[in-house]
């Protein structure tokens, strides 16, 4: 079911390294150059809102259970939604966010191992509306790379975080998630092939349609 909303709604999805923050700045501009009367509203998960900014110190930080993991990304993301995203996509606004649930299914998920019954009874219930319908992102660009190159990215720029940290076992596990859900939603999907250099998926990207 499409969104209700007068807004649209972008999600980046990926493996860490995969190249996300390297485009959607500059994704954002365009969309501003392209659509001059929408404001946009850039954000990220988990975060983007005070409290949710404080979760994802600890989420990224500290040792805990998987589904305390699991419930408190929700928790983050249903204060986002209530501060940021539906106001926003009330006002007709552009939202673009760094992640959304699918980084949920492929993390805690496909990676990490947790019931996706689960998953989907956190997904109901904190992006659930009153008429039974999900609010879902309009659109989800996922960049996919095998988590080896990724590795050999991430490498190069930053400490790991609790995340970061983890084997190419469990990114290859993230991105299987990934795939099967672009798979199973064609439609909402946008398949980025991140092994191109970052001109080629700039130019990708810039061709691409948005229905506005
Ligand atoms: N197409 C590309 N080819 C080679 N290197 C790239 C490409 N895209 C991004 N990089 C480099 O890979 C590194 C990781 O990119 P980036 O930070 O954008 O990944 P990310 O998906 O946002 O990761 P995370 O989710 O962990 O924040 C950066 O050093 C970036 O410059
Ligand atoms: C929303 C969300 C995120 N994660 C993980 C994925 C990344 O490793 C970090 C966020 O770091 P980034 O540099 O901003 O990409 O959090 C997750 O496991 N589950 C989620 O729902």
């Amino acid at each position: 079911m499409s969104n209700p909303y007068p807004g649209y709604f972008i999600s980046f999805e990926g493996i860490d390294g995969a190249g996300k923050s390297t485009h959607i700045e500059a994704f954002g501009e365009l969309m501003k150059t392209r659509y001059p009367d929408r404001e946009l509203v850039l954000t990220r998960e988990p975060g983007g809102t005070v409290l949710g900014e404080q979760l994802r110190e600890l989420l990224l930080h500290t040792p805990m259970h998987l589904e305390t993991e699991a419930m408190l990304m929700f928790a983050a993301r249903r204060e986002h939604i209530a501060q940021v995203i539906e106001p926003a996509l009330l006002a007709g606004k552009i939202v673009i966010s760094d992640r959304f649930t699918d980084a949920s299914f492929a993390y805690q998920g496909g990676g990490r191992g947790l019931s996706l019954d689960r998953l989907n009874h956190l997904e109901q219930w904190v992006q659930g509306r009153p008429d039974g319908s999900l609010l879902q992102p309009n659109l989800t660009i996922l960049f996919d790379l095998p988590g080896s190159i990724a590795e050999a990215r991430r490498s190069k720029v930053r400490a790991p975080d609790k995340f970061e940290q983890m084997d190419l076992n469990f990114f290859e596990k993230v991105r299987q998630e990934y795939l099967r859900r672009a798979k199973a939603d064609p439609q909402r999907f946008h398949l980025v092939d991140a092994t191109q250099t970052q001109d080629v998926i700039w130019h990708g990207l810039q061709s691409l349609e948005i229905p506005l």
